[in-house]
């Protein structure tokens, strides 16, 4: 309130001209009233000075009209000396100045709090960016270690399609994702799920109605877990479990693999990243969340500020919670259905897949569920309650009731074999029906026409297909060279150079015994990383795998070995380098060069899932050129044989190309490669994948929107690619184009594939697209070149890969 001092003397030095001063000495800055009262009144001088500051301008003034009811005839102020009626004139006046001044105060004082209020929202944006930023300076860290080791890495060339393009790409984000996409996609996987028989028993930790407020506040908050099914977001909340920090100590420590979610409930928390402060965490946030899809490394560091409570989420509960309730919906369903007549004789697959497209719905007595004579696009079954069937009968006044259909009965497929119209009445009956539907396209897919449905009760020779194991021995060239390689040993290996770098080791290229005539692919991977990361289960299927399939789609097994430190795989070699670098040489491919590369995966697809098993890592990196110009797959790390029907539920494949059922844990099957069948259509010919992101949580986030949010078509994927594209990648695993009765032939059968030489393709006789040039069998140009890894891993003797 100095400013009240400072504003008197304005208003004083304002009205100057108006006043006669009398003359009297006084101290800079004071003013004296000088009163002119009877004797008893003596004369007063009085002063005003810091007295008056931090009073009020109203209670000033108070003193002023004070000073005059005492009848001062004039006042000093500074120097000069004024007349007090003269004053006294001024007073509404300056009442006045001071009402408009405190207006003005007021206007300023809401636009100060408007501006604090903006600064404050600015600040949490800021907040946001930098943890976004630093999210990506991570993974372009790591994306930069995995280009840093192949130094021989070409940029695309200048002039390139790709960069005439890119001039009309969109700003920096693009830039940054472009700048990530010509890295090599990592993949991420958590150690495999040793529930997939039956799903343990969830422990609930005790907390009360605020407590769980904010926890579902802070996970509705979260653009990831939101997306989890209501009961999940119940069960997370009441699963999650406190703990306590006190100020100073660190909760997350940046570079630690990370396991667990917080959510904040009390107390502040500082985030930082190599020592240098990011921002602050305060209650109702969600920290760390990636951990628990699968084993990550921490990006940041969280310390304490104050003492403070925290909610916590182990990943193993999260994988139970979300787990769980795929699981029983799956279990129930498929329990149900296989009581259901007409599913009697199905194979547990064909089911597993109808479970999976069904809706459930329900109708309250009385209700007409379908109307003679309507048109109609659904089949029900009775889950829970019956229904009247009724007729209209030519010369009846009222339909005829002709039967009740109970729980396990089925109707509305009239409609769908032909006619469209419905040619009886459905009515609910009390007290309600629950019933489970499907579409006419799932319909016609998943149980075909209603003659082999029908022939079904007894058999069904279209379904069995897929679930008789097909034993075939393997070719004699394979056999052969197994045979002439039982005597090598690792010791006639000779190493001439690297062809790749995975996440668990190298890939040499070898001979045997100098031999250069005839090389080979050694992968070594690192017993020690395989332990620590809890691969083992995955290496061996990895191995037994390739050991058991043979075919031109898929590179070959010959051998395995195994020392103190590595166990490795000699491979058949490819030197045509991998797709991916091909893809990143020419920046995109077109509709018929696509098409070749597609056709080759499929076909490889399509062996596996014959064989029940589910390759989940399909990805340019993973596709390799032979001399020929045909593309084989390469690395079954992720591969897994399943029981028939069975689906599977460790999260693994790589962020970009993973389905939603694997995101969101639901349960998974082969249908999750025909989703990523979809994504590698589209990442031929865009040039990137489709659903990328600066960190994997935000590309799980696209993932999860869907294809129809994607900008395709466009000028680089058609019209019938993306048609193509829109049905693999359907939300609902059982809706995918190649899930269906008509197996991979439905897709082949897609108009983006007509006119496509499958019989060359077989055989062969197709011409490749592109021929790549390879002058010996020691030639490595079509791969990048690697430096010499100094890291010597540790013995590692525990005795997992016995077998090997
Ligand atoms: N048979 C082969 N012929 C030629 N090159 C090969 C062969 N096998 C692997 N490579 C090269 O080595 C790279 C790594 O191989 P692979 O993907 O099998 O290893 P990984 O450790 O499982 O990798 P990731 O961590 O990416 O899953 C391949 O991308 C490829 O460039
Ligand atoms: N990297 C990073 N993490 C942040 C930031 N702000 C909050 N965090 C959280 O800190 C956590 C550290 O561990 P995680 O990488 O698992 O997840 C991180 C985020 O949830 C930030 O600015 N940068
Ligand atoms: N037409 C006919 N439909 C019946 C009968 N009993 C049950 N339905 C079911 O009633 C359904 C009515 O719709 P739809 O014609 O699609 O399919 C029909 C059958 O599924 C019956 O005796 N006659």
């Amino acid at each position: 309130m100095a400013d009240v001092h400072k504003k008197i003397k304005r208003e004083g030095e304002d009205d100057e001209k108006t006043l006669k001063p009398s003359t009297s000495s006084s101290e800079e800055g004071e003013a004296k009233v000088v009163s002119t009262a009877p004797p008893h009144h003596a004369l007063s001088t009085v002063t005003i000075d810091s007295q008056l500051r931090g009073s009020s301008e109203w209670s000033t003034f108070n003193v002023w009209r004070g000073l005059c009811c005492k009848r001062v005839d004039r006042v000093q102020i500074g120097t000069k000396m004024y007349e007090t009626h003269e004053l006294q004139k001024l007073i509404p006046q300056l009442e006045d100045a001071v009402q408009k001044r405190d207006q003005q105060i007021r206007q300023q004082q809401t636009i100060v709090e408007t501006h604090v209020k903006r600064i404050a929202e600015l600040e949490a944006e800021v907040t946001s960016l930098q943890r976004e930023c630093d999210k990506l300076r991570s993974v372009l860290e790591q994306k930069a270690q995995n280009v840093a080791s192949s130094p021989g890495a070409r940029s695309p060339s200048n002039g390139s399609p790709r960069n005439d393009q890119d001039k009309h790409d969109k700003e920096v984000h693009d830039k940054l994702l472009d700048a990530a996409s010509r890295a090599k996609k990592l993949a991420v996987s958590a150690e495999p799920a040793k529930l997939d028989a039956k799903p343990a028993s969830l422990q609930h930790h005790i907390k009360n109605a605020a407590a769980k407020q904010l926890i579902r506040d802070a996970v509705h908050k979260n653009d990831f877990l939101k997306q989890l099914a209501k009961e999940q977001i119940i069960e997370l909340v009441e699963c999650m479990y406190e703990m306590r920090a006190r100020s100073g100590q660190w909760v997350i420590q940046e570079g630690e693999p990370g396991d667990r979610l917080f959510v904040v409930a009390e107390g502040d928390l500082t985030v930082s990243r190599e020592g240098i402060p990011l921002g602050t965490m305060r209650p109702g946030t969600v920290m760390g969340e990636l951990a628990i899809l699968y084993n990550c490394t921490r990006t940041a560091s969280v310390q304490a500020l104050t003492d403070v409570q925290l909610w916590v989420l182990d990943r193993s509960v999260f994988q139970m919670i979300t787990m769980r309730l795929g699981m029983e919906r799956q279990q129930q369903l498929m329990s149900f259905l296989t009581k259901v007549s007409i599913f009697e004789n199905l194979p547990e697959d064909r089911i597993s897949k109808i479970a999976d497209v069904l809706d459930q719905d329900y109708y309250a007595g009385g209700h007409h569920i379908i109307r003679q004579g309507e048109k109609g696009d659904t089949f029900f079954i009775i889950n829970n309650g019956q229904v009247k069937v009724t007729q209209q009968i030519e010369g009846e006044s009222e339909p005829r009731e002709i039967r009740v259909l109970n729980q396990g009965d089925f109707f509305g497929e009239r409609a769908l074999l032909g006619d469209e119209l419905r040619t009886a009445n459905i009515i609910a009956m009390n007290p309600g029906v629950e019933v489970l539907t499907l579409d006419r396209e799932s319909f016609l897919k998943l149980i075909g026409d209603i003659d082999a449905v029908k022939k079904d009760y007894g058999d069904s020779d279209r379904l069995s297909q897929s679930t008789v194991p097909i034993i075939e021995p393997p070719s004699p060239t394979k056999v052969a060279l197994q045979a002439e390689f039982d005597q090598v040993t690792l010791r006639n290996l000779k190493r001439l150079a690297t062809l790749g770098v995975g996440g668990f080791g190298r890939v040499e290229l070898v001979c045997i015994n100098g031999d250069k005539s005839r090389t080979f692919a050694l992968k070594a991977l690192k017993k020690k990383h395989i332990v620590d990361t809890r691969q083992q289960e995955h290496i061996f299927a990895e191995r037994n795998i390739m050991l058991e399939t043979n075919t031109d789609w898929i590179v070959k097994l010959y051998k395995t070995f195994r020392d103190t430190k590595y166990v490795y795989m000699m491979l058949e070699v490819c030197l045509g380098g991998e797709l991916w670098t091909t893809l990143r040489d020419r920046g995109h491919f077109d509709d018929y060069t696509a098409r070749f590369y597609v056709a080759c995966v499929l076909e490889g697809l399509e062996y596996l899932h014959r064989r029940n098993i589910v390759y989940r890592d399909l990805k340019p990196e993973n596709c390799l050129l032979a001399n020929s110009g045909y593309l084989k797959l390469v690395d079954f790390g992720f591969a897994k044989k399943l029981a028939p029907g069975r689906k599977t539920w460790t999260f693994c494949g790589t962020p970009e190309y993973v389905s939603p059922e694997i995101i969101l844990n639901k349960g998974h099957e082969q249908s999750a490669d025909y989703w990523a069948l979809g994504i590698y259509i589209c990442e031929l010919m865009l040039g990137r994948p489709p659903f990328q992101a600066a960190d994997p949580m935000k590309t799980y986030t696209l993932i999860l929107k869907g294809v129809d949010a994607l900008e395709i078509p466009n000028r680089r994927i058609g019209k019938t690619a993306t048609a193509l594209v829109k049905k693999l990648c359907r939300d609902n695993p059982g809706e995918r184009l190649g899930s269906g009765s008509g197996g991979v032939n439905d897709i082949r059968k897609h108009r983006w594939f007509m006119g496509f030489d499958w019989e060359g393709l077989r055989n062969h006789t197709l011409k490749p697209p592109i021929q790549p040039k390879v002058q010996n069998p020691a030639d490595v140009a079509n791969f990048d070149s690697y430096p010499a890894d100094p890291d010597v891993p540790p013995d590692e003797f525990s005795g997992w890969d016995e077998g090997f």
